[in-house]
């Protein structure tokens, strides 16, 4: 499913927030979304997945627009990965991952087989199938994480919006994570703050300062030295694709 926004315009009061951003993301396609601290990298995810309307604009999932989609029926096609989302504490890693089967079901079927090998499958991607008793509260930060992405997966979602998925995650699972998540046959959008993970696993890259695009390309075309220099304020040494086609970028601290 394709996702395609179109003049997006979001702001509070007199500030514009997100100025006037357009983007096409290709079936199957993982887009990195990357830029400073309030550069508007959440607005716009929340934008793209529905979650907020746009003062002006459109966004176009599979394309229709996603104004004219029921909340539900959206939710069968779409996850969103929160940073730091919020989860009832009483209840178990399995609850939680359960509620992701929300959207497919109606109020008076049972749970089904197909819900319970989604759940089984879900935990098992994200390495938390021996916890699933476990209590949520009792969960360490990553753990957590893990456990909302796995949410996402139980939601069997065709397009995913996720930030910052690698917040808390120990880098063994921040790479697993990311591959998963390129490999999944899903569109996907990823807010990242690690340049190099963007690098490695985005397919294209679109790079926002204060709320406008300023830059959109593969990895190579975007990660270039002036463009961290001017919109990240950081010297830092590109070295051309390597053996796997990505740049690699090593920052200089003085
Ligand atoms: N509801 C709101 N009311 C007022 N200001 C807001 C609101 N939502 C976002 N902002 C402001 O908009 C700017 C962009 O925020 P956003 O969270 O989208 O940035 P971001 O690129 O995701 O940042 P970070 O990298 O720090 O997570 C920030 O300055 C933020 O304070």
């Amino acid at each position: 499913m394709s996702v395609v926004a179109e003049n997006l315009v979001w702001g509070v009061k007199r500030r514009t927030i997100v100025a006037d951003v357009s983007l096409t993301v290709a079936s199957g396609e993982t887009l990195g979304l990357i830029g400073p601290n309030g550069s508007g990298k959440s607005s716009l995810l929340r934008l793209l997945a529905g979650l907020r309307s746009p003062l002006s604009g459109r966004v176009e999932i599979n394309g229709q627009d996603i104004a004219q989609v029921s909340r539900k029926a959206l939710s069968r096609q779409v996850a969103f990965v929160q940073q730091s989302a919020a989860t009832d504490t009483n209840v178990t890693v399995a609850d939680v991952v359960c509620l992701g089967r929300t959207p497919h079901r109606s109020a008076l079927a049972g749970w089904s087989e197909g819900d319970e090998a989604a759940v089984n499958r879900a935990l098992d991607r994200v390495d938390m199938a021996s916890r699933r008793k476990q209590a949520w509260q009792t969960l360490s930060g990553g753990e957590r994480q893990r456990v909302h992405i796995a949410r996402a997966l139980a939601q069997s979602p065709q397009v995913m919006f996720l930030d910052e998925p690698t917040n808390h995650l120990d880098i063994h699972h921040q790479i697993e994570i990311l591959r998963m998540v390129r490999d999944l046959d899903v569109t996907s959008v990823i807010a990242l703050h690690d340049l190099n993970l963007a690098a490695m696993f985005c397919d294209r890259i679109v790079v926002l300062e204060a709320g406008a695009l300023r830059a959109s390309g593969t990895p190579e075309e975007v990660l270039t030295q002036d463009t961290l220099r001017e919109v990240f304020r950081v010297t830092a040494h590109v070295s051309g694709a390597s053996a796997n086609g990505r740049p690699h970028i090593r920052f200089i601290s003085d």
